[in-house]
């Protein structure tokens, strides 16, 4: 090339050769651009399944829905104007909306492996058990932590749930005659205070870190750094640059991409307190066990990283189930009566509260955990996989797609589906857990996963949710202000609702 221009311009001026040799190379560029997007869009092995050109054409079309608040309603209204269950939503990647595939996707033997460009995104230190694409070393990690969160290990966190949730409960009870409180700030403390007890025995007394607001440090580098895991996943030099510069430099670039270092040092500056705490023996007389006892074999960097994974992936997914279900209570009066008659009969003096495993056996109110589960999708989005090479065709709206293409089905395609919930898919239900044959929709609820990747906490979640809930109901009338309109959520892979929800909170006796 260089050789070629050297004779193309051999007798220019030399002042020309610098311009000619950088539009030759964008012509090439270019040139090269505009052929891959030809094949991609006409010729390769995914053309004949629609979607958007732009779509086939370059990977910026779907990274731009990533940027979007909720990328999941825009791919169902391309499945129903490209009439399609098998949309091309990436030159490589296809969004499924054929439930029957879900449990071909994701099953618990040889599922489809995870994508690792996807994954690396989350920017974890070293492989976690949500992020390491490798099936063997992620079986050992799970090994390591499924006892912790088996159902009779989550019963142990009992009294860690109900003295945090009091902790919050007095706060609320201290500001609540003077303004509305932030009902989705109030479930983020809880939530992440509960799991940072559960894996460092310390929350840093995060629920009063801020005397008159349910925020916190942590949980606002993890909104900011969440805003940044698209991009990481697009673009791989961005993860190097984020792991390569000093943290004060990449601040300066970027508060997104800055916060995970925030985040990062958190969690270890928690396990270097965890480790005075531990050779205190304190965490011995907690009456649970801690989740970093059990990682003692790992390096100072898995632990850190397993530790971040487990924090991100347990509190703002609880907290967003949480503030939905509380959120559709207070919009449908039936439904909040219901649930308040219940806790009153079950529980008449409020300073003698039933154990968990006595709450949970309350009907109403374990209908309203599900379907709060349920209706938040709190990972409503893509959650995807490679179609494996193992000879059997992977077939959808009777197309082979091929080995090595990218597929997912969304909870959300799961959720909203009227032939598993009826009608009513869209909308909050909970006398639908309650009919004759409620034990077949557990089978279509796909908010956890399903297979040998399903969520870690799927136990934990519902317990904290009945206690959580109880406690607040028994001890608590809440209400929308006037001229209350729902909040804005947005997907970044889980939830969040950034201007929080604000509601009216009054004692009761
Ligand atoms: C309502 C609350 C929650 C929801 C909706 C939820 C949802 C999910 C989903 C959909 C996955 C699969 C992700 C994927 O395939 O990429 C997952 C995985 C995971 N979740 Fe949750 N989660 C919740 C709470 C929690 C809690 C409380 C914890 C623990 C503290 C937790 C820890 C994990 C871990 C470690 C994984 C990775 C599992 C693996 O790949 O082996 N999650 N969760």
């Amino acid at each position: 090339m260089v050789a070629l221009l050297d004779d193309l311009t051999g007798n220019l001026p030399a002042w020309t050769r610098v311009p000619i040799a950088i539009s030759a190379a964008a012509a090439v560029v270019v040139t090269f651009w505009t052929i891959r997007g030809i094949y991609r869009v006409h010729l390769h092995p995914l053309s004949k399944f629609p979607g958007p050109k732009e779509a086939a054409w370059s990977h910026d079309w779907v990274y731009r829905q990533t940027l979007t608040d909720y990328p999941e309603s825009i791919y169902e209204q391309l499945h129903k104007k490209y009439k399609t269950r098998a949309l091309r939503i990436a030159p490589d990647e296809l969004h499924i909306t054929d439930p029957t595939l879900y449990k071909v996707i994701y099953k618990q033997a040889n599922p489809f492996p995870k994508v690792d460009q996807f994954y690396l995104g989350f920017m974890a230190l070293s492989p976690t058990a949500f992020t390491d694409t490798n099936p063997h070393t992620h079986r050992e990690r799970r090994r390591m932590l499924n006892n912790l969160f088996s159902k009779a290990s989550v019963l142990k966190l009992e009294k860690l749930i109900f003295d945090s949730q009091n902790s919050l409960l007095r706060k609320i009870d201290r500001l609540c005659d003077h303004q509305l409180i932030d009902i989705y700030g109030a479930m983020r403390l809880i939530t992440t205070t509960v799991i940072m007890e559960f894996a460092f025995a310390d929350s840093g007394n995060m629920i009063e870190e801020q005397p008159i607001s349910f925020s916190s440090r942590f949980l606002q580098a993890f909104s900011v750094g969440a805003e940044s895991v698209g991009t990481m996943q697009r673009y791989p030099l961005a993860r190097t640059i984020a792991k390569t510069l000093p943290a004060w430099l990449i601040k300066m670039m970027d508060e997104n991409i800055g916060a995970i270092d925030d985040m990062i040092s958190f969690s270890r500056a928690a396990i270097q307190r965890y480790h005075t705490v531990s050779e205190q023996g304190k965490a011995a007389h907690l009456g649970y066990p801690i989740v970093l006892d059990n990682l003692q074999t790992l390096d100072l960097d898995a632990l850190v990283a397993e530790s971040l994974d487990l924090l991100i992936a347990g509190s703002d997914t609880s907290a967003t189930s949480l503030t939905t279900t509380i959120l559709e209570l207070l919009s449908n009066p039936t439904y909040l009566k219901t649930l308040v008659d219940e806790l009153d009969a079950a529980i008449p003096d409020k300073h003698n509260f039933p154990a968990g495993q006595e709450l949970e056996k309350l009907p109403f109110l374990s209908s309203c955990v599900k379907e709060g589960i349920r209706h938040a999708k709190a990972v409503p989005g893509r959650l995807p996989r490679y179609v494996p090479d193992d000879g059997t065709p992977f077939v959808v709206d009777g197309e082979v797609v091929p080995p090595g293409t990218i597929v997912s089905i969304s909870a959300y395609t799961m959720h909203m589906d009227t032939d598993f919930w009826g009608p009513d898919a869209r909308y909050f239900n909970p006398n639908r857990w309650l009919a004759d044959d409620a034990k077949r929709l557990d089978e279509y609820s796909c908010a956890f996963g399903k297979g040998a990747r399903m969520c870690l906490g799927m136990n934990l979640v519902p317990f904290e949710m009945t206690i959580v809930l109880a406690t607040l109901f028994r001890n608590f009338t809440l209400e929308l202000p006037s001229g209350f309109t729902p909040p804005r959520s947005v997907d970044n892979f889980t939830v969040e609702f950034p201007e929080g929800l604000y509601v009216r909170v009054s004692r009761r006796d």
